[in-house]
């Protein structure tokens, strides 16, 4: 269902309240969910990676040593940076000034691809989930991206010119890099390389550009509330703003520092699963500011809807966490229902707010 239409007949788009002093009541969030940490007060604790030599044939001496840096990241953030991942930065470059274009056209250009259900990518506003009581600060375009099969390219903008090349270029770069990484935790795992890889069947992409407008009182709202990412791995590319924030305990929140063409690697829950638990699954959100527009651009590693989801390894000592093999759609199905709890108990626990 598409969100409530205003006068203009068109729902209430972010960036187009650039003017607006306050933000409506439907942005604000309860107290203790607010931001407690800003935007550009950033943290040195996320690992910085640089990826120069995980390739090399040699006896291998770099690719241990990057593989026990990432391991260990995994353990203790499932979070991390990389550098010196071979994706150009031109590419980069591409890839954002044309997004920062899409972002930019009229509310009616950018409604014209609003994805509502059944729709394989689009333009979106807030949030993918129905029934939300907060709305995030936000737009996001997501293009359905792998397997190629997926891909219905009436949903891939003509505007701005050249985003359908440099998308593509983008999105089969970002698959070749996470499926080194993935990779590398399988081999952590005591499996074949390919093991993760295989177990997602037919690996699904989809690319999410979001865009976070300035907002008048950030202090108030979330351009993105706290989640962990549903897939196996995600690639995140960010501008130098700053806004993309962690936390380990899920009540100490760091920022985390933008570097120019890293991409920020995350673990989702499936990457969790398969890992008995051993490597986190990252509780992340997005903050913003008054002063400048942000973007970023997450590109999620997908299991098929029908891969079996089952820990690849269990240590000596562990249980395995699932009781039984379930399909990656019986899995996210079930984190759906978690989420609708968590939001009724807190809408039964503050019955005088939300109303
Ligand atoms: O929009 C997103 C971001 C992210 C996410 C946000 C909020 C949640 O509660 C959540 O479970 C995930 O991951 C996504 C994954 C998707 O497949 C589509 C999305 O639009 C998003
Ligand atoms: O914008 C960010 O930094 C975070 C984006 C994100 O977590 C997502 O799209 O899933
Ligand atoms: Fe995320």
């Amino acid at each position: 269902m598409a969100p409530t239409q205003t006068q203009s007949s068109l729902p209430f788009m972010p960036t187009s309240a650039m003017e607006e002093q306050t933000i409506r009541s439907n942005f604000i969030r309860d107290e203790d969910e607010r931001p407690k940490v800003a935007h550009d007060v950033f943290c040195d604790d996320i690992p910085i990676i640089s990826l120069e030599g995980l390739d090399d044939e040699d006896g291998g001496a770099k690719r241990e040593a990057i593989c026990k840096s990432i391991v260990e990241a995994c353990q203790e953030w499932g979070l991390f940076q990389v550098v010196d991942h071979g994706i150009d930065a031109q590419l980069i470059s591409d890839m954002f000034r044309l997004c920062k274009d899409f972002f930019n056209l009229s509310p009616e250009e950018k409604y014209k691809f609003y994805m509502s259900a059944g729709k394989k990518g689009g333009f979106q506003i807030s949030s993918h989930l129905q029934g939300q009581l907060v709305q995030d600060w936000r737009e996001f375009f997501i293009y359905f991206s792998y397997p190629t099969e997926n891909r219905d390219y009436t949903r891939w903008p003509e505007k701005p010119e050249g985003w359908i090349s440099v998308v593509e270029e983008y999105s089969k770069k970002a698959m070749e890099l996470a499926c080194k990484l993935l990779g590398v935790l399988s081999e952590a795992m005591g499996v074949e390389r390919e093991a993760l890889t295989k177990a997602c069947v037919n690996m699904d992409q989809k690319v999410l550009i979001n865009c976070y407008p300035k907002c008048p009182q950030p202090d108030l709202t979330l351009g993105l509330r706290p989640h962990t990412d549903p897939g196996t791995i995600t690639l995140l590319s960010q501008d130098q703003v700053g806004g993309l924030q962690a936390t380990r305990d899920g009540e100490t929140w760091i920022t985390v520092k933008p570097i120019p063409n890293a991409f920020v690697v995350n673990l989702g829950d499936h990457g969790m699963f398969m890992s008995n638990g051993r490597f986190k699954n990252a509780l992340h959100q997005a903050v913003v500011n008054s002063e400048t527009s942000r973007m970023s651009i997450a590109t999620f590693q997908n299991p098929a809807q029908d891969a079996i989801v089952y820990p690849l390894a269990v240590r000596e000592g562990e249980k395995p966490m699932l009781d039984a093999p379930i399909t990656f759609a019986e899995m996210y199905k079930r984190k759906m229902a978690r989420d609708t709890e968590i939001q009724k108990f807190e809408k039964t626990a503050n019955p005088m707010e939300k109303k």
